[in-house]
């Protein structure tokens, strides 16, 4: 493996096509569900029956042979390749590779890793070990789930929001960003953001009216 790095992929109106209905097909296909996801296999788990009644993805119950694998990826944005058949699972990573279509493979490498997700509100963490350690991987996003917080979600928010007023109100860039990361180096807001999202943006426009009235950006 080579040196890798994470992209992050809006999955409305993709499509992403799962071989294999056990537990790792079940994992994948809940990370995907945003997108239009189709798991087959031969069996599936309980879960993914659940998601499929619920109609959160579709299941299409058949053998997998090679010979059909072409015709069933036609149009997919993404493969993966996660049935118990490791030699099938390299079948379909090198058929769709020639079609053209991206493909992970949950048994081996084929040079697209699904990460460990960790989301709070709009912010996505994507973790990997380059497939040394999928162990280390979940256990680094359970470290990380208890250090970044709602407080984060909500400062994103903030700047978002602060962003916008800014753009009118101070036309040099680098002068905005001065001020953003003000915001971010503030103690004080952060604090308030636990307790008051509301007040926390008033500090931070008080912040920047202060800082613009003085002159120091
Ligand atoms: C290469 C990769 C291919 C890919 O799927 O993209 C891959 C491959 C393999 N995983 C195996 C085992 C395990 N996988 C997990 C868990 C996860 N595996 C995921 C990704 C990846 N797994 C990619 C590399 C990621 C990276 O770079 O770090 C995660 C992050 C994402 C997801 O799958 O959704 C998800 C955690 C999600 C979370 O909880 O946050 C656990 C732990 C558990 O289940 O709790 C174990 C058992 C413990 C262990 O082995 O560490 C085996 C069988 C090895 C064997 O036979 O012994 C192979 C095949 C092989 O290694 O050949
Ligand atoms: N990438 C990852 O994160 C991980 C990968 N693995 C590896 O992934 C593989 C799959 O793991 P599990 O989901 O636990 O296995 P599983 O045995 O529970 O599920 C495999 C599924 O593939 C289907 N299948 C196999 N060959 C088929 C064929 N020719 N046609 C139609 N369906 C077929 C089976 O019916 C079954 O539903 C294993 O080889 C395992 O070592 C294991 C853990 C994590």
């Amino acid at each position: 493996m080579g040196t890798i790095i994470p992209l992050f992929i809006d999955l409305e109106g993709r499509n992403i096509i799962v071989f294999g209905g056990g537990g790792v097909g079940e994992r994948k296909a809940r990370l995907f569900s945003a997108g239009n996801v189709r798991v087959i296999s031969a069996h599936f788990t309980q879960g993914l029956e659940k998601m499929g009644q619920d109609g959160i993805i579709k299941l299409e119950r058949r053998s997998i042979v090679p010979e059909d694998v072409p015709g069933i990826i036609g149009g997919a944005f993404l493969v993966i390749a996660a049935t118990s058949d490791k030699a099938l699972n390299d079948d379909i990573k090198n058929i769709a590779e020639k079609s053209g279509v991206m493909v992970n493979n949950a048994t081996g490498e084929s040079g697209i890793i699904v990460p460990s997700v960790l989301t709070r509100g709009d912010i996505t963490i994507g973790i990997s070990t380059g497939g040394k350690s999928p162990g280390m991987s979940r256990y680094i996003r359970e470290t990380l789930e208890d250090v970044i917080n709602e407080d984060h979600a909500a400062m994103v928010r903030l700047q978002d929001s602060v962003r916008e007023s800014l753009k009118s109100m101070v036309p040099d860039q680098k002068e905005r960003e001065r001020l953003l990361w003000k915001i971010l180096e503030d103690r004080e807001i952060w604090d308030a953001l636990s307790v008051s999202y509301d007040k926390a943006l008033d500090m931070a426009m008080e912040l920047i009216k202060g800082s613009l009235r003085s002159g120091r950006t």
